[in-house]
């Protein structure tokens, strides 16, 4: 039994930046070489970033990854590192079409490449839409052990590549990922690799990507599983890190040379720089609470939008509310506080406290803090188009949306949306009003979480000796649009624990009103609620981007047609 020493470099690419990621990759190859790897992984898609959408379908694109990929090796190799085994996810084209694929990159040669075969198409995936399947496996002898590579979904499946790879005599199972954060999906990630390292009776080695791209984060959380379930390795979750583990393998197993009628692409790679090194020590990273995996997912989904479109700063309208609060938090977190423009817009309905929660916000976290009345542009319209009720109500929130946008012209902001995924789901915001923005950081935090990471956050800056950000007051007071005297959000919404409890069945779980009123929620208040999901369709096709953090965020991971007239509401019970 030998040690191999594996690296897993856990990387954040920008889709679309092929020589930025080729540089990323031959930097954080060149680390591992400094630590002694014999095999460094990259993640799925590391060479492109992921997902590449419709980027997948253009021939000048795939060219330009093909070309990439035979400079990469080149590169490594110019910079030391072409010694080590380097195994990158890329996109590859040939007849059947594009490919998700892994390239095993060596002494300046693509030497092997392997396409993934299982494809997700669910969810926010589409990679039926984009990819041709992949038919074979690419096994890798490295000095004494034989390696074989999987990507991403190959390992979510029962049967497919992984039990054709046990038959084929492997030691070790290379697992290439891009696999998007939702709260819970290190716990259900780990047993997958826990099934598919004991299926296979071989250590998995697990990378994924880390960073933010549109409205996917990617968390890392990179691992070493063994055989028998001992995790022998996990990255920092939500950084860039580099994992090195060194993994026993057996290095006895009798090759198939034709598994279950795959056929088997064998490399042998002799001249594999091992250096005289001492056993490495296990690095396991701490497990973390709930609410700070959010929070971290949030602050990356920001950050990484903002800085990877080129933007510097933000801006936002801060209302003394807690969505206002938090987002602006977030933001501070992602951003630093000279990069965050908060402005009070106040109307003749706005509350002292609006002004003043805000006012004390800014205070706490110093960002910069402006105030731009509305009243003079609201009177304008509300005299010229005579307007009252609704229309009225909503010309203000109209009018601070415009103001927001001139400010983003003028000093190059980008413009963050406040509203979260309770509001989102029953339409309750003005379109081209509040909805206005770029990016909406709490788009898929339902208003009850929203309260609990603010509370978390207060908690977390006590503990370190900070100021905590958000003014209690802003957690504590009942939500208020603050469109008419005395609104308040119960006036046309129930009570958001029993919204949420709602929507969550409805949104997430796709119960219909029978389900919903058989767990003992109201039947009047279910349908008003499933009724407004149903209405405000056209409202969140039109809604910024944001994080996906829950198991169904609106947008690519839940797309129902906005002209629909099924209603699962109108169910006879
Ligand atoms: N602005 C805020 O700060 C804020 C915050 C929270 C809640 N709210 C609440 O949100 C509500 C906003 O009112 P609203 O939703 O009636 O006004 P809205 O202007 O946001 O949306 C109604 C408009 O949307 C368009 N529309 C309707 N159906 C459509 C479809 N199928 N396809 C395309 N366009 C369509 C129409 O132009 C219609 O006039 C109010 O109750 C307000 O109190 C506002
Ligand atoms: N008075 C206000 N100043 C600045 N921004 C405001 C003000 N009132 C509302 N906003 C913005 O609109 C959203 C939504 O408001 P709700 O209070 O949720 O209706 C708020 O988050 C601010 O960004
Ligand atoms: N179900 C997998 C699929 C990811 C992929 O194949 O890219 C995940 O979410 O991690
Ligand atoms: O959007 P905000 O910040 O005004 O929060 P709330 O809706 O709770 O008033």
């Amino acid at each position: 039994m030998q040690a191999l020493r594996i690296a897993l470099a856990q990387i954040n690419p920008t889709v679309g930046d092929l020589d930025g990621n080729a540089a990323l990759i031959v930097s954080w190859t060149r680390r591992a070489v400094e630590e002694g790897a014999q095999v460094v992984l990259f993640p799925e898609m590391a060479l492109t970033g992921y997902p590449v959408e419709d980027l997948a379908l253009i021939p000048s694109f795939a060219e330009a990854c093909t070309t990439a990929i035979r400079r990469l090796a080149d590169a490594l190799d110019r910079a030391g590192c072409g010694g080590v085994v380097t195994v990158v996810g890329y996109l590859d084209r040939d007849i059947a079409g594009a490919r998700n694929s892994a390239a095993v990159l060596f002494a300046g040669e693509v030497v092997s490449r392997y396409d993934k075969v299982a494809l997700p198409t669910y969810r926010v995936f589409d990679e039926a839409r984009y990819f041709a399947p992949g038919t074979h496996l690419s096994i890798t002898t490295v000095g004494e052990h034989r390696v074989g590579v999987v990507v991403c979904e190959d390992i979510w499946q029962p049967g497919g590549p992984v039990p054709a790879y046990a038959a084929a005599g492997v030691d070790a199972l290379l697992c290439l990922n891009a696999s998007p954060f939702e709260l819970g999906k290190d716990t259900i990630r780990r047993s997958v690799v826990d099934r598919r390292a004991a299926e296979a009776g071989v250590p998995v080695a697990y990378v994924n990507l880390v960073g933010g791209q549109d409205e996917l984060v990617f968390d890392g959380g990179s691992m070493v599983v063994a055989a028998d379930g001992e995790l022998l390795g996990l990255a920092r979750p939500f950084t860039e890190d580099l994992l090195c583990v060194d993994v026993d393998l057996p290095g006895d197993r009798t090759p198939d040379d034709h598994p279950d009628g795959w056929t088997v692409d064998r490399n042998t790679l002799s001249d594999i720089i091992v250096r005289g090194w001492d056993r490495r020590g296990r690095s396991i990273a701490e497990p973390v609470p709930d609410e700070e995996q959010v929070w971290a997912a949030l602050v990356t989904g920001l950050r990484d939008y903002v800085h990877k479109n080129g933007f510097r700063t933000v801006a936002l309208g801060l209302s003394g509310g807690i969505d206002s609060a938090v987002v602006a938090a977030i933001a501070v977190d992602a951003l630093g506080s000279d990069a965050v423009h908060g402005v009070s817009m106040p109307s003749r309905y706005s509350s002292d406290h609006s002004r003043s929660d805000a006012d004390e916000f800014a205070r706490r976290t110093g960002i910069r803090f402006t105030t731009e009345p509305i009243e003079s542009m609201v009177e304008v319209f509300v005299r010229t188009l005579g307007l009252t009720g609704l229309a009225e109500e909503n010309i203000q929130a109209r009018c601070r949306g415009m103001t927001l946008m001139a400010l983003s012209n003028s000093d190059g902001h980008l413009i963050l949306a406040t509203g979260n995924k309770s509001e989102l789901a029953v339409g309750y915001s003005t379109i081209y009003g509040d909805a206005v923005g770029g990016y909406a950081p709490i788009k898929d935090v339902p208003k009850s979480l929203v309260w609990d990471l603010a509370r978390w956050r207060n908690k977390t800056a006590t503990e370190r000796g900070e100021i905590p950000p958000i003014p209690e007051d802003s957690i504590d007071k009942p939500p208020s649009a603050e469109l008419r005297p005395g609104q308040l959000d119960t006036d046309s919404l129930p009570d958001y624990d029993e919204l949420d409890a709602i929507l969550y069945r409805y949104v997430d779980c796709d119960q219909g009103l029978r389900d919903i009123v058989a767990a003992g929620y109201d039947r009047d208040t279910v349908a008003d609620i499933l009724r407004k999901v149903d209405a405000s369709e056209y409202k969140r096709r039109q809604y910024p981007i944001g994080a996906k953090v829950t198991s169904r965020a609106f947008g690519r991971d839940r797309r129902m047609p906005i002209t629909n007239r099924f209603r699962s509401h109108d169910d006879p019970m």
